[in-house]
């Protein structure tokens, strides 16, 4: 794991939307797998700024987010669909044929998630796959005990899951029991995966997924396995960790990727 640590959350953020950035100019036609939740909305606007003021150019990329709620139509404001053209599709010029999310409105969302993991190996797999952490370590809505090999499927959502997802819901509305979500095996066949976590509520998390054992009770631990795998954390998010010193030693600016 290539652990990058930043002074400010700003440049955490910055960072993480820079990474993306080269992934796209290094690669036009890259397939990015993205992510939602409140950790994403700044580097979203990065790159919005990206796109408007540098001319950073997504016409010929293609994206696959990791999730979708079960039962929730791209209309619903809670949807990730909606999500993704008010934050990001509706501000750049991306061709919205060729971004795709599970559609939780599926009328068969098990032969959906089938279909969605069959759509991404016809993409040619996913060159940089961005990931957030929820606070029980789930990445995608991959919660605790996910199988570390699963594909894109249905899960139950959590109680944690449904408390920090509150505030995107009407209030007294039903939170969905259920997502469809690219699996953590989907996820580890990226070229690339990209976590960002900001914030001293994701600490101790984030030390379980960097220093902790591999286990699918902390499924974010799973990027242990990756090959590629880059964490970008603010000082808070990365305030638990017991190795910082050689994360600075090894990872910061100006290291030789060869000697990593
Ligand atoms: O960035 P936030 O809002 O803390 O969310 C973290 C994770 O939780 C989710 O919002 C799902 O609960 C993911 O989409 C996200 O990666």
């Amino acid at each position: 794991m290539k652990v990058l640590i930043l002074e400010t959350t700003a440049d955490a953020e910055a960072r993480a939307a820079g990474i993306i950035a080269e992934t796209v100019k290094a690669k036009p036609s890259a397939v990015l797998g993205l992510a939602t939740g409140g950790t994403m909305l700044p580097l979203y606007a990065a790159l919005r700024r990206m796109h408007t003021d540098e001319g950073l150019s997504f016409a010929q990329v293609t994206t696959f987010n990791l999730d979708e709620y079960v039962g929730l139509a791209p209309s619903h404001p809670a949807s990730y669909h909606h999500y993704m053209r008010d934050v990001l599709f509706d501000h750049i010029d991306i061709d919205l044929a060729n971004t795709h999310l599970p559609r939780g409105d599926a009328a068969d969302p098990i032969a959906e998630a089938d279909a969605y993991e069959a759509l991404i190996a016809s993409a040619g797999g996913i060159d940089l796959q961005l990931l957030g952490i929820g606070r029980n370590g789930h990445i995608g809505f991959n919660e605790p005990t996910s199988s570390l090999s699963s594909r894109t499927r249905i899960k139950t959502l959590t109680e944690s899951t449904h408390a920090a997802n509150r505030p995107y819901f009407a209030e007294g509305e039903a939170l969905p029991k259920y997502a469809l979500t690219m699996g953590i095996g989907s996820i580890l066949a990226a070229r690339h995966c990209v976590l960002l976590a900001t914030g001293a509520a994701k600490a101790d998390v984030v030390a379980a997924m960097i220093e902790g054992p591999l286990a699918a009770v902390c499924p974010a631990s799973a990027l242990q396995l990756h090959p590629c795998a880059t964490i970008v954390l603010d000082r808070a998010a990365a305030s638990t960790l017991n190795l910082t010193s050689y994360y600075h030693l090894v990872h910061q600016d100006g290291a030789k990727s060869a000697f990593e």
